[in-house]
């Protein structure tokens, strides 16, 4: 499916990095590099700006590489872009580990999977059907 796009960054399209990927991958796009330090938290902006079709959102989650070397990840993760917002799309890391990690400008720090969701209208009731599970939750079937 084709989305419109504007992209004000001064790094090309995201790009699937190989034929079957589900993610984009986002880059940062700064003036010049931003620290995170332990725990912090900042808002990276990528220099797009999209319009999805009805009934499509985009998600923003963090690459695993990162995640694993540096302790970085997406703290709202997964990131939702509905179909109506028509504002810089932007990447909120936090760096989880105990070392300073620098993001430097062009630096592919997210991937962003579009995917397909339903709008719902609610079926107000006053009793739900039964099932074996019923409340059963947070562990109820055990562990092995
Ligand atoms: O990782 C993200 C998450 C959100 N957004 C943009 C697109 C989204 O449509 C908008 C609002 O996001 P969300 O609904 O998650 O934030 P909110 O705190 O509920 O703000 P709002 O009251 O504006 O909906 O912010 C991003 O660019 N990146
Ligand atoms: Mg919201």
């Amino acid at each position: 499916m084709k989305i419109k796009v504007i992209n004000q960054s001064k790094h090309p399209l995201p790009e699937y990095q190989t034929p079957l990927a589900a993610g984009l991958d986002l880059r940062a796009n700064l003036d010049e590099p931003v620290s995170l330090e332990p725990l912090e938290r900042k808002l990276i902006g990528t220099g797009l700006f999209i319009e999805l079709q009805a009934g499509y959102e985009a998600q923003i989650r963090p690459r695993s590489g990162l995640a694993f070397k540096y302790g970085l990840s997406v703290l709202n993760t997964p990131g939702t872009v509905d179909a109506d917002y028509r504002g810089e799309i932007k990447v909120l890391l936090v760096n989880l580990s105990n070392e300073t990690f620098v993001v430097q400008d062009g630096e592919r720090i997210a991937q962003m999977v579009i995917a397909k969701h339903e709008q719902i209208q609610w079926d107000t009731a006053e009793t739900l059907s039964e099932t074996e599970r019923g409340a059963g939750g947070y562990g109820s079937t055990g562990k092995s």
